[in-house]
């Protein structure tokens, strides 16, 4: 059930290269901020709002650190084998699906979001759904030092644009107070340095930020969350194995929920950590652009920023607000 798909072959598709024009976009909205402050749910769920397409940046760069990992190059050799590495995202496929409802993944944020439908998303590499190992413990640790190399940055940078060209939905026309207004197509795209370095010139540049606290606490949730929507599927397979639902008949133990996850503080040890390298490396770090709007969603509800980014982008496309503050 997939509303938008947008494929690309990098060894086959138009490029361009770093520091050439860059194609044009009706309208591009930027969001960048640290590790777990919201990008990723607000992006989708504001490109929902506009009609937009989008594009999960950072899954490209797990990608990359999944195929380092597939090639048993070890974290600490990575430098060794960069070129290698750049050259087989180069050669990678990789495609993001866009789906319509929140699939069972995003329980948790289904939940923060309330009535807002937040679309989920699916990552192929090479044709094969990478969408969870890619978010796998060993992918956290390593994807930050893949990410700071130039030539997969370079690499990668061709594939986010030419991801964002295929993504960008078409414009349409609207009537509003008897006037027909033009609505341009665009493209929400979301990562640490989209609106300084991918779309310098995009419409709209947000800077998503959270307490590193609150930010750590989130991702807690839906690790456990993740947890104990396994152990109720592993429950539930197992009642139908044993031809009883839960009455009382089997021989075997029921699944506990294992702690099998890390603390709040643990997670905020690796944000903290990511963040780190992601502001302190060379090439295109964690900043914020000149022209962002920073928004701190530290006690905002989910709701209140996306609707408060998806009006502040009506406004700048000349239509009217949807939401009153
Ligand atoms: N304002 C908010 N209040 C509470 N939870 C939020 C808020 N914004 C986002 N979240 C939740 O925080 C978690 C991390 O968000 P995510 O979009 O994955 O962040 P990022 O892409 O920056 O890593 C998700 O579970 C999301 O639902
Ligand atoms: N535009 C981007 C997007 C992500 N990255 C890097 C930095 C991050 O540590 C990793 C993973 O990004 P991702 O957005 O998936 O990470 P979180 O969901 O915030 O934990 O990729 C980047 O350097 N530039």
């Amino acid at each position: 059930m997939f509303c938008a798909r947008v494929r690309v072959l990098c060894s086959t598709s138009k490029f361009w290269s770093l520091g050439r024009k860059q194609p044009a976009r009706e309208f591009t909205i930027a969001i960048d901020g640290p590790a777990a402050s919201g990008k990723s749910s607000t992006a989708r769920a504001v490109a929902k709002e506009l009609g937009f397409g989008y594009i999960d940046s950072g899954s490209i760069y797990r990608c990359a650190t999944l195929l380092a990992l597939r090639q048993g190059i070890a974290a600490d050799k990575i430098d060794e084998h960069i070129s290698e590495l750049a050259s087989l995202i180069s050669e990678a496929s990789m495609e993001i699906r866009i789906q319509k409802d929140a699939g069972r993944h995003t329980i948790g944020l289904a939940a923060a979001a309330g009535r807002l439908v937040v679309p989920g998303v699916q990552v192929l590499l090479n044709s094969e759904d990478v969408s969870k190992e890619i978010r796998t413990p060993e992918v956290n640790r390593l994807v930050a030092k893949v990410a700071s190399d130039r030539s997969v940055r370079e690499a990668v940078l061709h594939m986010q644009r030419a991801l964002a060209a295929a993504a960008e939905s078409s414009s349409t026309t609207i009537r509003q107070k008897g006037k027909d207004i033009k609505v341009p197509g665009g493209v929400v795209m979301d990562g640490r340095d989209i609106g300084t370095t991918v779309f310098p010139t995009a419409e709209l540049k947000i800077y998503l930020d959270a307490s590193p606290m609150a930010r750590a606490i989130r991702r807690w949730d839906e690790l456990s969350n993740q947890v104990k929507d396994a152990a109720k599927a592993k429950r539930l397979s197992n009642s139908r194995n044993t031809g009883g639902a839960g009455d009382g008949q089997s021989t075997k133990p029921a699944v506990t929920v294992q702690a099998d996850y890390p603390s709040v503080e643990d997670i905020a040890r690796e944000l903290e950590q990511r963040d780190y390298q992601d502001i302190n490396r060379e090439h295109s770090p964690l900043r914020i652009a000149s022209d962002a709007v920073v928004i701190d969603n530290t006690n905002l509800t989910f709701e209140q920023q996306v609707y408060s980014i998806a009006d502040l982008a009506r406004e700048r496309m000349g239509l009217e607000r949807k939401h009153d503050d």
